[in-house]
């Protein structure tokens, strides 16, 4: 693949609302071929932090700034939380952005199937989308973005509220993105699946980023007290 639009960086992005500050001059550079989870607790601005990486919001003051030079790259995706599906069949969600994309009808059904393969989805291929269960979903999300072939994928929460062997499955269908070389951004509560899944993390705390670097030396010898705290599992604001 070739890399155009990474790295992605962050130029003293701060955020706020009616004057209230929800992210602080966080500073951040995302190089390609990483898989790097976002971590911290309860509203220290991890989704906010995503959704201005993704474009979904403006930063207040500072840049978010493509290597491509594009104010919001095409080859890059994001899956939400609870993501948001048509009401129609499995195989159906995977054609339709492949279709706005403007590919061709069979470059289309051989891209959906090769899709519901990837994610383990083949022998749900005709239910509606909408009645699969939270697992299957979250991977049928995943397998709609992966199909559209993006440099790099945000994925916020992507196994929240799933029991474990449904957040097994998600994350690997998450290492089996990150194997084909797309750079994966996520957030995470768990801590297991951080380290399951990080080589880097960013920590944030207040709507700062304390943290940044690679996951080993973060699980193992946290520089800040705060991440020494979320670490051992006491920090849960
Ligand atoms: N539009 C908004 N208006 C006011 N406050 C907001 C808005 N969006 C987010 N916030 C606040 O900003 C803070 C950070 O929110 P964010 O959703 O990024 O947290 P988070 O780290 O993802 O938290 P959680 O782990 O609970 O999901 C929270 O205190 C939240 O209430």
């Amino acid at each position: 693949m070739t890399r155009t639009i990474l790295p992605l960086t962050l130029e003293t992005v701060s955020y706020a609302v009616s004057g209230t500050p929800l992210l602080r001059d966080v500073s951040l550079t995302i190089g390609a071929g990483r898989r790097l989870v976002v971590m911290g607790p309860n509203g220290a601005g991890k989704s906010l932090l995503l959704r201005l990486c993704h474009g979904l919001l403006a930063p207040t003051t500072g840049r978010v700034r493509w290597a491509s030079g594009e104010a919001r790259p095409k080859a890059q995706g994001m899956v939400l939380q609870r993501p948001v599906l048509l009401r129609r069949s499995v195989a159906a969600n995977l054609d339709y952005p492949l279709a706005l994309a403007g590919l061709p009808k069979a470059e289309r059904r051989a891209m959906v199937e090769a899709s519901l393969a990837r994610f383990g989805l083949a022998p749900l291929a005709a239910r509606p989308a909408r009645r699969l269960s939270g697992g299957e979903q979250q991977r049928l999300a995943l397998a709609r973005a992966w199909a559209l072939r993006p440099e790099i994928l945000f994925l916020d929460e992507p196994s929240a509220a799933l029991d474990p062997s449904a957040t097994r499955l998600v994350e690997a269908a998450i290492a089996s993105v990150a194997a084909d070389g797309i750079t994966v951004v996520m957030t995470t509560h768990d801590l297991g699946q951080a380290r399951r899944l990080a080589e880097d993390v960013v920590f944030l705390h207040r709507g700062r980023l304390v943290e940044h670097g690679p996951a080993d030396a973060f699980f193992s010898v946290p520089q800040s007290p705060e991440a020494r705290a979320f670490v051992a599992g006491d920090l849960v604001w």
